[in-house]
């Protein structure tokens, strides 16, 4: 079955994705793998302010809020004077966890995604928001993908958790469990929490590089669940784009993560779809809330 999308094809469901705005990034100078050249150099100094403004943001929010495991990989980063030059980081996580950054000009397909996960390659995009997308953002941005992704790969479960996410998603395309997989990524690798002796603290990358879900999602009272994570239930619930989560999954450890998505998700595929996925909102019979 041909999985791959015509260059055109792709471009063409970015575009509508970015809602008819003109494709943000440079897809002229791709490579095949769509990986293009940063060009630190060309940053203005309105963009590393808006980068610094950005990370104080986050910086004021998240000690206390974020895993341990994020914050002490993001101090080891440097990331704060301004936009990062990706080379540096991606040799400091080559040497750390065999990861590398690859510099892409923006949402890449499908298929070329998985095999850069595949491969222990990160796509991080080049381009930064404008300021008027302080609060909120439909595409990742290169203060999405750096400073929300980048900081977990430094810890060795979660990296090897993320090459089996890519050879997953190679696999999960030949059995037509695309749909369910991403669902998965969503609530673990974007907007997934994880339960530690301090309290329940946050690694999705989602959360950590956004406004207001850092203090939402951790927030008692809430209409939003958090329940433990449960790999099947997760891969058919639906979930929100542009809305702060209704659900969020919680894990007891990375390698809880790792080991519950180890098994063959092919009779997971197999029985989901003809099965009916739950709302975001859902609560299911026999389980519990968990209390942020
Ligand atoms: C495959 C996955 O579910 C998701 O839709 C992919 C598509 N392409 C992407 N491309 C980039 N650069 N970054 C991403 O996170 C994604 N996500
Ligand atoms: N074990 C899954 C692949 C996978 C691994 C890790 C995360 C997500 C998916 C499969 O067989 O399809
Ligand atoms: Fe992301």
């Amino acid at each position: 079955m041909d999985t791959s999308v015509s260059n055109e094809d792709f471009l063409a469901t970015v575009a509508e994705k970015s809602h008819g705005a003109a494709l943000r990034g440079d897809y002229e100078h791709a490579d095949a793998q769509y990986v293009v050249q940063q060009n630190w150099a060309e940053y203005s100094e309105a963009e590393h302010d808006l980068w610094r403004r950005l990370y104080q943001r986050q910086m004021a929010l998240l000690p206390g809020r974020a895993c341990d495991e994020f914050i002490d990989a993001l101090h080891k980063m440097d990331a704060a004077a301004g936009i990062p030059e990706f080379e540096k980081t991606s040799a400091e996580l080559f040497a750390t966890t065999g990861w590398k950054i690859v510099a892409v000009p923006g949402l890449i397909p499908e298929l070329t995604f998985f095999e850069h996960l595949a491969n222990r390659r990160f796509p991080v995009t080049v381009w930064l928001r404008k300021p008027e997308e302080f609060n909120y953002i439909v595409e990742p941005d290169v203060f999405h993908d750096f400073f929300g992704h980048v900081p977990m790969l430094f810890n060795p479960v979660f990296a090897d958790y993320m090459q089996r996410y890519g050879q997953g998603g190679l696999k999960a395309m030949k059995l037509g469990g695309l749909d369910q997989l991403a669902r998965l990524y969503w609530y673990t690798v974007e907007f997934g929490l994880i339960n530690t002796p301090q309290g329940m603290r946050i690694y999705g990358a989602g959360i950590l590089s956004s406004g207001g879900e850092v203090e939402y999602c951790l927030t008692p009272g809430t209409t939003s669940r958090h329940i433990h994570l449960q790999i099947e239930r997760c891969l058919n619930t639906l979930y929100k784009i542009d809305t702060y989560q209704e659900t969020y999954f919680v894990i007891q450890n990375f390698q809880e993560l790792f080991d519950g998505t180890a098994p063959d998700f092919a009779p997971y595929y197999e029985r989901l779809k003809s099965a009916e996925p739950f709302p975001a909102n859902a609560l299911l019979p026999q389980e519990t809330e968990l209390l942020p």
